[in-house]
């Protein structure tokens, strides 16, 4: 066959293979099998049309003589023979409509590609109570927002040609070997989110070499939650201290024995249940127990605040002094949540504290608190020291890849990621899966773009970033910080 023969349907049609692909552009026939996996687009958009006519996205993205130039007359097949043309061919050139969810369809896991998506998904989907208590934070929302959009004001130094064509995530987390420095946070009742509750966080964080870290106040049990995953998965655990503290030391002694967790997070900064406006107005004809098998909800003045039910236990009296009588308790080293000064990370390792999570709670503590970028840059400032003394982690707001590299640059451990992760138990295990692999890759893409090939040797090394916009709104060093360290302290 030569160029100017004519091509008929019924040829074109037995050409509609991956190893032997014709295609009609503009009224002439190519062969495309050994060009289709150099194309710059990639080859599924020319494999789509083997056998078939491709002109109309050939000409959205293509000069008309493009394809010309670009091929050897030998793959210039001849021209289209339109006197062949059937019924059976017509048909088979309608595209295929892509049907788009209507306004309040769950949409399909594939069509989530950030984490946000995942959000908004379960805006739509999720009952309004279990949206309050999931998305809501305290008061008016200022740390809530200012945790997201601090991430924002920091900016890369990009460098370039540093052969990124193998990138590495994998690092340790105390002591576990996980594939990128990020882990999901504990969160409560997480069958709010989706019937498997915490068992789709646990298994999705297992298959992703990631580790999930079980509230308290976890739908499930523990142990119901460790056995969604392999025996040999690591988890950590995060602890409330109950004001009955007979209660918090028997599940202390219940958490040791469990060689799966491999560490202990104590939550600091809850002292009581803050006011979650949009929890309290969305009165719950559920018990919480539907959720729970911790405790039952009230509704009482206040209205029906998931978070306030659930969180009533928690212990006010928590003091630094009792790390001391959690080690006595438990051989699990303390990493402590919920640090929101450099004061306090400073007290954090002079207590021998394992770890610190510079956290407000998703800003669902006390609003007005510091968006926790803040804060990581506070810690550098104040106390450097802190950072090869302990594992810092930081969560609030982390929604990108770029964020959890600029944490790293900072020097973060890892990063905790939370109510993406929440959402997306409204796909099951497969949803948590997606949420960690969209991380993954969103990590190494922004690596590549920035230069950099390996976390671990970039960890603490600023000079990837630029902080400027941040530096300006760090608290100054004034007296009094000094003298709480110098005073304070040794009255604890
Ligand atoms: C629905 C929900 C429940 C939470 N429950 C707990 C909890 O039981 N214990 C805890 O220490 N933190 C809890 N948190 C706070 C998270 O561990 C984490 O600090 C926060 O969600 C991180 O912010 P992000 O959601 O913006 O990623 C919860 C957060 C959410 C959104």
């Amino acid at each position: 066959m030569n160029s100017h023969q004519k091509v008929t349907v019924a040829e074109i049609t037995k050409h509609a293979k991956v190893d032997d692909c014709w295609v009609v552009i503009n009224g002439k026939v190519y062969d495309f099998t050994a060009f289709a996996p150099n194309h710059p687009g990639g080859p599924d958009m020319i494999y789509k049309y083997a056998g078939k006519d491709g002109s109309k996205t050939y000409n959205e993205f293509h000069a008309a003589d493009l394809i010309e130039n670009e091929l050897s007359p030998s793959e210039k097949k001849g021209d289209f023979d339109e006197s062949t043309i059937t019924e059976t061919w017509i048909t088979a050139q309608k595209e295929e409509v892509v049907s788009q969810p209507a306004p309040n369809e769950k949409p399909p896991l594939s069509t989530l590609i950030n984490l946000d998506d995942f959000e908004r998904a379960f805006e739509k989907t999720g009952s309004q109570k279990s949206q309050a208590y999931i998305s809501g934070a305290s008061n008016d929302l200022l740390t809530l927002n200012a945790n997201r959009t601090l991430w924002q004001k920091l900016w890369f130094r990009p460098r370039v040609m540093r052969n990124v064509s193998n990138v590495s995530t994998k690092t340790r987390m105390m002591g576990c070997d996980v594939s990128m420095p990020v882990w999901i946070c504990p969160m409560g009742i997480g069958k709010t989110a989706g019937s498997e509750g915490e068992k789709a966080l646990a298994g999705g964080a297992a298959s992703n070499g990631i580790v999930h870290c079980v509230s308290t106040t976890a739908s499930f049990g523990v142990e119901d939650i460790l056995a969604s995953a392999p025996r040999t998965s690591p988890f950590f655990y995060q602890l409330y201290v109950d004001k009955q503290r007979h209660k918090t030391e028997e599940l202390l002694r219940k958490l040791d024995g469990m060689h799966q967790i491999k560490a202990l997070f104590v939550t600091v900064d809850l002292a009581v249940v803050s006011k979650r406006e949009a929890d309290e107005r969305i009165r719950t004809q559920e018990t919480v127990s539907v959720y729970s098998k911790i405790t039952k909800s009230s509704i009482d003045k206040k209205g029906g605040g998931l978070a306030r039910s659930t969180g009533s236990f928690i212990d006010p009296a928590l003091s630094w002094n009792d790390l001391d009588w959690i080690r006595r308790h438990s051989n699990l080293p303390i990493i402590v949540k919920g640090i929101q000064s450099s004061a306090d990370a400073k007290l954090a390792m002079e207590m021998k504290c394992a770890g610190i999570v510079v956290s407000n709670h998703g800003g669902r503590a006390l609003d007005g608190s510091p968006g926790t970028v803040l804060i990581l840059l506070e810690i550098r400032r104040d106390c450097p020291e802190v950072f090869g003394k302990m594992e810092v982690f930081i969560d609030g707001g982390i929604r990108r890849g770029s964020d959890v590299l600029k944490a790293i640059c900072l020097g973060a451990k890892g990063v905790g990621v939370g109510r993406p992760f929440q959402c997306s138990i409204s796909y099951g295990r497969e949803g948590v899966e997606a949420v960690a692999s969209i991380l993954q890759d969103e990590i190494e893409t922004a690596m590549r773009l920035c230069g950099i090939a390996n976390l671990e040797r970039i960890r603490g090394d600023v000079s990837w970033l630029n902080t400027s916009e941040l530096e300006v709104l760090l608290p100054k060093k004034t007296r009094s910080y000094h003298w709480l360290l110098s005073n304070i302290r040794p009255r604890l």
